[in-house]
């Protein structure tokens, strides 16, 4: 079974709890929303692979470091991973950008793919799934199923908030895949809403409620 880890640094727990306020604007949670993916994606890239290189400095040649192995690619679900995307490319501003759009019936709570656009090489690269909430689980499953039909072999998932059952739910589907958040919240709702959660992410995003 792959790791669940909360990244629990004390800036990210900071600005999730700035934007948990229902409050907050469009603007603010937007800005925050990628401050946290930034932190994020350098927590968990922490033990990227490196090699030694050979650099000649103004003051002669040496041998340092660089990274090394497979290249990443981030790939949000959209709408709402959208609203980490450039948190993420602030630090990894060469990965490629891969879409896949999903929705969930509100009624059923079932997740719908209506859009897929990825790299052609994404079997050769490490892919970083973000969507800021993890509620039932089943569309980051669907994401996470998708990914493999077209190749995809090494993926990391990285959620904003995860709700117990959504974080259940991958594991069991996915056990490959390492999931991340910045805080395990308490339940779902029986709407399927994440309590205390942020609301609905992509309409706190997008300004569309
Ligand atoms: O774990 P689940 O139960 O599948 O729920 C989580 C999904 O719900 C939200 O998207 P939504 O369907 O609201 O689409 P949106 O991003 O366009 O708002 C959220 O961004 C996740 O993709
Ligand atoms: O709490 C939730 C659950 C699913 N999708 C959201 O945007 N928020
Ligand atoms: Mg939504």
């Amino acid at each position: 079974m792959a790791k669940f880890t909360v990244l629990n640094h004390p800036l990210i727990q900071h600005k999730l709890t700035l934007i948990r306020d229902k409050h907050v604007g469009t603007k603010e949670f937007r800005e925050v929303a990628n401050e946290i993916a930034e932190l994020m994606v350098y927590e968990i890239t922490r033990d990227l692979p490196l090699e030694d290189v050979e650099v000649e400095t103004p003051m002669g040649k040496t041998t340092q470091k660089q990274l090394a192995g497979k290249k990443l690619a981030v790939v949000p679900i959209l709408r709402a991973g959208l609203g980490m995307v450039d948190g993420v490319l602030e630090l990894i501003p060469a990965a490629k950008v891969g879409h896949i759009g999903m929705y969930r019936d509100e009624q059923t709570l079932k997740p719908h793919e209506y859009f897929v656009k990825m790299p052609t090489d994404i079997d050769q690269r490490e892919l970083l799934i973000v969507d800021p909430m993890l509620a039932t689980g089943g569309s980051a499953i669907m994401a996470i199923d998708a990914l493999k039909k077209r190749g995809a072999k090494a993926m990391k998932l990285v959620v904003l908030v995860a709700a117990p059952e959504g974080v259940k739910a991958v594991q069991e589907k996915h056990p490959d895949v390492e999931i991340y958040a910045a805080a395990l919240d308490d339940h779902l709702t029986d709407t399927g809403y994440i309590f205390p959660g942020l609301g609905d992410a992509g309409d706190r995003l997008f300004g569309t409620k």
